[in-house]
């Protein structure tokens, strides 16, 4: 009989929230057997083990897979699901328990960060279809890599290089590499292309959002809705270190995305270039996954979630 199909795979990271996934995974799990969840678990043992997990409960038929984690460990979900060719990727469903440090993604669909609350959403079985972004590597033999959230380059990918280092602090880390990267981030030349329109010069950073909330809750795009089949883009252009101090409130409460020197726009496709010897870091979704030309194009409802 096919019990896969109608039970659970549970993937915990035990590191995520600097070790609250594993010190919450006992009362998790019963949690999970006191609303009569049938489920299947296995706990990370090394980074990005979720997209190999993911691979193989898909072969064995699971289509719910529930992350127990941060937005990393969605991510590697994510690129789990939108990496195999077994099911169309909106037939798995996954529901997220979230215990990770900036837990940006689920503020977006309100999914609650108290464990029992989450587990109940689940349970409710109400399912969304959001739009997910697609980046490929020009002139690199590089795998392409999906986002569920946003993804960054330039100062974003230099401050997420920072925090990852200091999550041990916790949600204060993406404060703490905020300041440390306006110390020592310099401004990259790049030229960007959408909508048959061309951009170039000296850069701050570059962001394509499908969700609202990165950098552990900040708004960094004007009004990206992870349905409506567009990035939210914003390209903050030459911004001095006094222009970002000056506006750090408005990270926050995005009105950042007003200011003179940002061009925010919708789009279903961009190209990013830079144009100097030296690469600036590109981030997705909190993780950093290389340097490099890129092309990101959306991929409409591509992923199926509680919420
Ligand atoms: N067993 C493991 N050992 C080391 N790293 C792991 C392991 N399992 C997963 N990872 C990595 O841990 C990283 C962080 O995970 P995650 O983002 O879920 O937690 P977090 O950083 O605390 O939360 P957030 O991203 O919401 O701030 C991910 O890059 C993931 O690849």
């Amino acid at each position: 009989m096919d019990t896969a199909s109608k039970s659970w795979f549970v993937i915990i990271n035990p590191t995520s929230g600097n070790g609250s996934g594993k010190k919450n995974w006992p009362k998790i799990k019963s949690l999970l057997e006191k609303h009569e969840f049938i489920f299947e678990h296995v706990l990370t043992t090394y980074s990005k083990h979720s997209i190999k997990l993911v691979h193989q409960a898909i072969k064995q038929n699971f289509k719910n897979i529930i992350s127990v984690g941060g937005d990393g460990t969605l991510h590697n979900i994510v690129n789990g699901i939108m990496t195999q060719n077994n099911v169309p990727t909106s037939k798995i469903n996954v529901g997220v328990i979230p215990i990770g440090t900036g837990n940006d993604w689920v503020k977006t669909h309100k999914i609650p960060k108290n464990i029992d609350s989450a587990i109940q959403l689940i349970k409710n079985k109400k399912i969304a279809h959001q739009d997910i972004g697609k980046i490929e590597f020009l002139n690199q033999t590089k795998t392409p890599v999906y986002f569920n959230n946003l993804a960054g380059i330039g100062f974003d990918g230099y401050v997420v290089s920072k925090v990852n280092k200091h999550k041990y602090i916790g949600a204060l880390a993406y404060l703490y590499g905020t300041l440390i990267s306006l110390f020592f981030f310099k401004n990259f030349e790049s030229k960007v292309s959408s909508n048959s329109e061309t951009i170039s010069g000296k850069t701050l950073m570059v962001l394509v959002g499908v969700c609202k909330y990165s950098g552990g809750g900040m708004q960094l795009t004007d009004s990206p809705n992870p349905f409506d089949g567009y990035f939210d883009i914003s390209i903050a252009k030459n911004l001095s270190k006094l222009d970002v101090i000056k506006n750090v409130s408005k990270l926050f409460n995005g009105k950042i995305s007003n200011h003179k020197k940002i061009q925010t726009f919708k789009s279903k496709h961009i190209k990013v270039e830079i144009n100097q010897d030296e690469f600036p870091f590109i981030q997705a979704d909190g993780e950093l996954i290389g340097t490099g030309n890129i092309k990101i194009t959306l991929i409409p409802k591509a992923f199926s979630l509680y919420c």
